[in-house]
């Protein structure tokens, strides 16, 4: 499977095709919706998201509730745009238009941006650098959870820690409601409480703030990625799409850094065989052995930097007149990292949904069931 997306934060919409789905896959706007939903929520973010209100408008390669087989695209209009029009015009003139922008922000695309693709209005490359992006690459994403779902295979995503605190660990995949029904996508509603005045307080600062997520998907069957060769190793494809994501900077399978700290016997799991089938007692790889899943959950966590764009901004230069000046100040998250973990849980759901087909092939879903399923009894006899 393969996809691409377009289209630019204050552009009119975001535009996503995706190739290679099977066929007879049920879906429809209520699998893609709730997620687009849910990555404009969480506690901490700007007035953009009182503007709009996500949906995905499904063009093309779904019928009668069911795909095809032919390409799906997906649009998600741009509320916001209405405001824009002159703003964003593909017309040429009005320059400089109005919200051009000169000041570059640290910890942007600006700067680079600016020069590698010689802009001088960092419009040019805001827009697209903007993590308005994740709309699309969620609907997309959101499919692919569909598809898993359709294979038995389940995800969840929570914030570990957000701005210093940390919330409690025990993550339980019977109180997935406790995730959904708060505002920092933890259950611990005493840390939630906590990062709530910690966002607080940032914002009166004009500051900014970070945090951790984490991901796991359990029913994954064993031996999706490969060993064999560099590019097919899933915790290289999972890493590779984490990092891409809009401000994270770190990426961990299982406890990666901590397990850096302490000898190979407290890292690595045991393998017994009881009742007829292999088991672990522990789970500190995360699922992953040399870049195969092992059958057990898959635990990525993943660290995300405090926002960019401060409103008590940091000392830059601008580019027009190379006069030092302050960081342009645009309307902004204070903090995002419980949307992250939504995002985070439905782009790595695409490397596990490809990753199926990789494996199983298959043009419909009955054909790739029916494959995942004796794919299954394989390892049980194995
Ligand atoms: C859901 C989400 C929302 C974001 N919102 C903002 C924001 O409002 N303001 C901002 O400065 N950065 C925001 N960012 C982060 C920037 O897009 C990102 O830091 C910037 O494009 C530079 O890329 P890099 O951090 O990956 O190096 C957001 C990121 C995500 C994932
Ligand atoms: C639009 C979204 O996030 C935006 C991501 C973002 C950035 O710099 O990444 C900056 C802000 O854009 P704006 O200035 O239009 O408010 C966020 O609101 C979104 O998540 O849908």
């Amino acid at each position: 499977m393969r996809f691409l997306t377009a289209g630019e934060s204050h552009g009119p919409q975001l535009t996503a095709i995706i190739e290679g789905l099977p066929s007879q896959l049920p879906l429809g706007k209520a699998d893609i919706d709730p997620w687009l939903r849910k990555r404009q929520g969480g506690y901490g973010r700007g007035r953009r998201m009182v503007i709009e209100t996500d949906e995905a408008q499904i063009m093309s390669g779904v019928r009668a509730g069911r795909t095809t087989g032919a390409p799906v695209t997906l649009v998600i209009p741009n509320r916001d745009h209405r405001n824009w029009t002159e703003i964003m015009s593909p017309e040429p003139g009005g320059e400089p238009r109005k919200k051009a922008l000169t000041d570059a922000r640290p910890g942007h695309a600006d700067l680079a941006g600016g020069i590698k693709y010689r802009h001088k209005d960092l419009r040019d490359v805001l827009e697209r650098a903007s993590a308005r992006e994740t709309a699309a690459r969620v609907a997309v994403g959101s499919v692919a959870l569909k598809l898993l779902s359709e294979l038995g295979v389940q995800g969840a995503n929570h914030v570990v820690s957000l701005g210093g605190i940390e919330a409690a660990e025990g993550f339980d995949w019977d109180r997935l409601d406790a995730i959904e029904e708060n505002d920092l996508r933890t259950p611990d509603a005493d840390a939630a409480a906590r990062m709530r005045e910690r966002i607080d307080a940032a914002k009166v600062a004009g500051d900014t703030l970070g945090g951790i997520l984490e991901v796991r998907f359990r029913g994954l069957p064993v031996g999706l990625g490969s060993f064999a060769h560099y590019d097919r190793k899933l915790d290289g494809r999972i890493a590779q799409v984490c990092m891409s994501l809009q401000a994270m900077k770190g990426v961990e399978i299982g406890r990666a850094f901590d397990q850096a700290r302490v000898p190979g016997s407290a890292v690595h799991d045991a393998i017994a065989y009881r009742d007829s089938t292999y088991v672990r007692d522990t789970n500190r790889a995360g699922g992953l052995e040399a870049g195969m899943t092992n059958g057990e959950e898959l635990i990525v966590r993943v660290a995300m930097k405090p926002i960019a764009t401060l409103m008590t901004p940091l000392p830059t230069v601008n580019v027009m007149t190379h006069e030092a000046s302050d960081a342009a100040r645009e309307r902004s998250d204070t903090t995002a990292v419980p949307a992250a973990g939504v995002i985070l849980q439905t782009i790595i759901g695409w490397v596990l949904a490809d990753a199926m087909l990789e494996k199983f092939g298959g043009d419909t879903l009955p054909e790739l069931q029916e494959r995942v399923a004796a794919a299954r009894a394989y390892e049980q006899a194995y």
